[in-house]
C-alpha cells in the first residue's frame, strides 16, 4: 500500500512470499481473506473517467495551455488522478522500467531473498508488514527503495541483478523528478499561486521512494485485496501502470471505480501532504488493488515527499476570510501516518480544524 512507513513491524514479517503462496492455485491462506466485502465483483465495477493531460502544454506559452491549466486543477479537484501523456518519458525508457521490474521479481527465490527486508526496516523486498495477529494482508510482494535523499540510500537490498536495475532507478527517479517540477507548478498557477509555492514546502532535501509490485494471481480475488484502502502519504504519486494487467480502484463519492490503462500514461495523484497544502482543493483520493484469478500484475510507484524536516501547511494565498485554513500544519507527516493507518483512519483527517 501507500508510500512510506517509520513503521517497526511486531510480529517477524512473513517466511513466504505471495508469490510462493500462488503457486497453490486452489486455496488462499485465512490472512489474507478479507473480514468485510470487496463492495461487488472487480468486473462489475464502472470505470473512471480520468482526464487524460498534456504534460507538454502545461509546459508552454502555447494558447492551449490555459485550457489545460483549467482540465488539471478540475481532475485534481475532483478524482484526484490524471493520467499524464507527453511527460517527456521515453517509450523505450518506461519498457526499461517495466523490464528491470519482471527481471528482478522472475529471480530465483533465493536471489530475491538477498535482499530481504529487516523485519524492523521498510527498505527492501518483502511483503506487507505484521503489524498485529488479525491483520488481514495484502496481496502482494513489494522491493521499497529509498532514492532520494542519496544519504537514505540502502544499498546492501538495491539488486546488482539484473545489472542495469540501480541505473535505471536512477535514472527514473531523475526524469520523474522533472516531471513533478513542471506538475507542482502547473498546480500553483491553475490556482493563481506563486509557482514554486508547493515546491518550496518539500523543503531542503525531497523524498523520492519507489515501490516495484508484484501482484501475483490469486485463487480467490473477490475476498482479497493487493492493496487495502489507503491515501498516499505523498506529496505527489507517479504509478508506472502493467500494460495490460489492470487492478487499480479509486473511491469517488463512495463509490468504486475501476482505473483503465492508457497506453504509455503514468497516472498521477495527489498524496495527503499535497491535499494539506491546497488547503483541501485537490484531494488525496482513497485507491486500493483488486487481485485477479488469471493474471499477474506488475506497476512501479514512485512517490515524491517533503523533506521530514519542513512544516506542511496550507498555503497562504489560498487563505482569506471566506476561505479559512481547514488543516493543522504539521512536521514529519509520513512518520506519523501509520499509526493512524493502522487503527483504519487517516491523519490527514486528524489534522482537519
Ligand atoms: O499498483 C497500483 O496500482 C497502486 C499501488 C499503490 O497504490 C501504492 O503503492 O501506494
Ligand atoms: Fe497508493
Amino acid at each position: 500500500m501507500a508510500a512510506v512507513a517509520s513503521a517497526t513491524s511486531t510480529v517477524p514479517s512473513l517466511a513466504k512470499a505471495v508469490q510462493e503462496l500462488a503457486t497453490n492455485t486452489s486455496t488462499t491462506p485465512e490472512r489474507y481473506i478479507l473480514k468485510e466485502s470487496t463492495g461487488g465483483k472487480a468486473s462489475e465495477l464502472p470505470y473512471l473517467d480520468i482526464p487524460i493531460l498534456d504534460l507538454s502544454l502545461l509546459n508552454s506559452s502555447s494558447p492551449e495551455a490555459e485550457e489545460e491549466l483549467k482540465r488539471l486543477r478540475l481532475a485534481f479537484s475532483s478524482c484526484g488522478y490524471i493520467q499524464a501523456i507527453n511527460h517527456g518519458i521515453d517509450t523505450s525508457f518506461i519498457d526499461e522500467v517495466h523490464d528491470v521490474t519482471r527481471n528482478f521479481f522472475s529471480l530465483p527465490m533465493e536471489e530475491k531473498k538477498k535482499y530481504a527486508r529487516d523485519a524492523d526496516d521498510i527498505d527492501g523486498y518483502g511483503n506487507d508488514t505484521v503489524f498485529s495477529k488479525n491483520q488481514t494482508l495484502d496481496w502482494n510482494d513489494r522491493l521499497y527503495l529509498n532514492v532520494k535523499p542519496e544519504n537514505k540510500r540502502k544499498m546492501k537490498v538495491w539488486p546488482e541483478n539484473p545489472k542495469n536495475f540501480r541505473q535505471v532507478l536512477v535514472d527514473l527517479t531523475d526524469k520523474l523528478e522533472k516531471v513533478n517540477e513542471i506538475l507542482s507548478k502547473a498546480m500553483a498557477k491553475s490556482l493563481g499561486l506563486e509557482e514554486d509555492c508547493f515546491l518550496k514546502q518539500y523543503g531542503e532535501n525531497i523524498v523520492s521512494l519507489t515501490r516495484f509490485n508484484l501482484y501475483p494471481p490469486c485463487p480467490t480475488p473477490d475476498l482479497v485485496l493487493s492493496a487495502k484502502a489507503h491515501g498516499d502519504p505523498s506529496g505527489l504519486t507517479y504509478l508506472i501502470p502493467d500494460k495490460e494487467v489492470e487492478g487499480l480502484q479509486v473511491l469517488k463519492d463512495d463509490q468504486w471505480y475501476k482505473v483503465p490503462i492508457v497506453p504509455n500514461a503514468i497516472n498521477v495523484n495527489i498524496g495527503d501532504q499535497l491535499e494539506i497544502m491546497c488547503n483541501g482543493i485537490f484531494k488525496s483520493p482513497i485507491h486500493r488493488v483488486a487481485t485477479n484469478r488469471e493474471r499477474e500484475r506488475m506497476t512501479i510507484a514512485v512517490f515524491f515527499t517533503p523533506d521530514p524536516t519542513s512544516e506542511i501547511k496550507p498555503v497562504e494565498g489560498l487563505i482569506d476570510e471566506k476561505n479559512p485554513k481547514l488543516y493543522r500544519s504539521i512536521v514529519d507527516y509520513t512518520g506519523n501516518y501509520f499509526e493512524l493507518f493502522q487503527k483504519g483512519e487517516r491523519l490527514v483527517n486528524a489534522l482537519k480544524i
